[in-house]
């Protein structure tokens, strides 16, 4: 069974109420970074290349920061500290606005015990701008058995 979004956002911080949706809660865009470097994905281990955040628009009116993005793919890190509570498994699906600019959010699995700010992979397939701070995602738990919690090597990533 699916949570409702008021339990999801018991475990998302900072939130307002306008991401909080019936059925989970929105994400929204931080920092989004370009690959430079190859990474590898090894049978023992992985590396991840190194990246680059993008530079913020330069316009002439500063506020809003804003991310002007060519078409090409990006890493973007929520800006939500995330909690996958036990018993539970996340799913990241992209706003649907995104989507109808001809962008997309491919995400993975996030695990029951996790604890972070995590990223996604942006696929911008025509230029678009997106306002750092904007919604662009949605996060929603669905009740799931596990035998371990998550203790891999992104556990408390991106935290201050
Ligand atoms: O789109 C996603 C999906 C998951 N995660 C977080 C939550 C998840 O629990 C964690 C690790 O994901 P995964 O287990 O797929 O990573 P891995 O590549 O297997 O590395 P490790 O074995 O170090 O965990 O990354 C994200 O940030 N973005």
């Amino acid at each position: 069974m699916f949570r409702s979004g008021a339990f999801v956002a018991d475990h998302v911080s900072p939130t307002t109420d306008a991401q909080i949706q019936p059925n989970g809660v929105d994400l929204t865009a931080d920092v989004v970074f370009e690959q430079l470097e190859p990474g590898r994905i090894g049978r023992d281990g992985k590396q991840i290349g190194d990246r680059v955040a993008r530079p913020l628009e330069e316009l002439e009116q500063k506020t809003p920061d804003t991310y002007y993005l060519p078409e090409g793919a990006y890493i973007v890190r929520y800006g939500e500290r995330i909690e996958i509570p036990e018993g539970h498994i996340g799913f990241v699906y992209p706003r649907s606005s995104l989507m109808r600019n001809s962008c997309m959010l491919n995400t993975a699995v996030w695990d029951a015990g996790y604890e972070g700010r995590g990223e996604g992979l942006l696929q911008v397939h025509h230029d678009v701008e997106i306002e750092r701070g904007a919604r662009i995602a949605q996060l929603v738990f669905a009740e799931a058995d596990h035998d371990d919690v998550y203790d891999g090597s992104y556990q408390n990533e991106n935290l201050d």
